[in-house]
């Protein structure tokens, strides 16, 4: 789509039902049908970077399938992001399920492309593990990102059984590889137990800061929003969200849940706090529908990565405009 072509828009659910047809993210157009698009929806279907239960590699297909739901006006944010900003469905990122190694330089090539085109991704995960190849490529654009990492867990631990690249650890290799920028780092919603003390310390060491699920409850959405907004700046920024990140009763289908944790509500009250940030791109992971129940998790996934997109299409139009 040349800049000032029309973005093409969601299937109208009042002349087709909903539930009709394969699933694309909210019923968008896929990216062959349009040609380039601004924001980019892919699917990663990858989960042999997981420690406990596995079955994330069917997240991507199943928040596509809760998402038919989500309608073109976002009201939390006053925007129609689909008519904003053109939004597609990429498909699938097709990686080795049986080498990780090999997966990891497939999704790092693979973004690269998409970034290429002008532009940028909502992931929908896959393990965690998947983060690292998508802030490698993100970096090469735009040098090291500011990172905003919703998440029960640190996933800054070092190896499990020796391997590096697993869904606990993207971001310690992330710093090491000088790819974050390490003054605006932070974990949200984090919380349960941890191998110990030193876990923290290492953490605080790699520059994170964390905003904890109790302080989130105690604190209030708003109040949190502007914390993490004035420590972002204006940095371009990435975020990564573990829908573990939400309480099991908010969020039981995933593979390592923790008792706890912020309600879907706060989520995506603080996301909509952060809106005026500069998001260059963003994934949803850890969605494992095999242990979800009605849904519950895909369609908390699929409204987070709405919020997302909406933030997305509105600096996309907003920059179109100040050209
Ligand atoms: N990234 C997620 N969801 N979990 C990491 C848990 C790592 C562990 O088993 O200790
Ligand atoms: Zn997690
Ligand atoms: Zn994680």
């Amino acid at each position: 789509m040349s800049s000032n072509e029309t973005p093409r828009g969601p299937v109208d659910s009042s002349r087709i039902p909903r539930y009709a047809g394969p699933a694309t993210f909210a019923r968008l157009p896929r990216l062959d049908e349009v040609g380039t698009a601004d924001v980019a929806v892919v699917g990663v279907p990858f989960d042999s970077g997981v420690s406990y239960r596995p079955g994330a590699r069917f997240g991507g297909n199943a928040i596509r399938e809760a998402s038919r739901l989500l309608r073109p006006y976002n009201p939390a944010q006053d925007a129609s992001p689909f008519a904003l900003a053109q939004v597609a469905d990429g498909g699938d990122i097709a990686v080795n399920p049986f080498h990780i190694d090999e997966a990891v330089e497939t999704i790092e090539a693979a973004a690269d492309d998409l970034l290429g085109t002008g532009a940028r991704l909502m992931t929908l995960g896959g393990d965690h593990t998947i983060a690292l190849p998508l802030l490698r490529s993100v970096a090469r654009k735009h040098g090291p990102v500011a990172l905003l990492h919703f998440d029960a867990h640190l996933d800054t631990w070092d190896t499990y059984f020796g391997a590096e690249y697993t869904h606990g650890t993207p971001f310690r290799r992330a710093v090491e590889e000088g790819i974050l920028d390490t003054s605006a780092l932070s974990h949200v919603g984090t919380r349960g137990p941890l191998y110990g003390k030193q876990d923290l310390t290492d953490d605080e060491k790699m520059g994170f800061g964390i905003v904890t699920s109790a302080d989130v409850y105690r604190r209030g959405a708003d109040e949190i929003a502007d914390q993490l907004r004035e420590r972002i700046g204006d940095r371009p920024l990435y975020i990564s969200i573990d829908i573990d990140c939400l309480d099991p009763a908010h969020a039981p289908g995933t593979g390592t849940p923790e008792a706890g944790g912020m309600t879907s509500r706060e989520l995506l009250e603080i996301l909509r706090g952060l809106a005026s940030c500069r998001l260059v791109s963003a994934d949803v992971v850890e969605v494992a529908p095999a242990y979800d129940h009605a849904e519950i998790t895909s369609v908390a996934a699929s409204h987070t990565a709405y919020e997302l997109t909406t933030i997305m299409a509105r600096q996309i139009a907003e920059e179109k405009a100040a050209k």
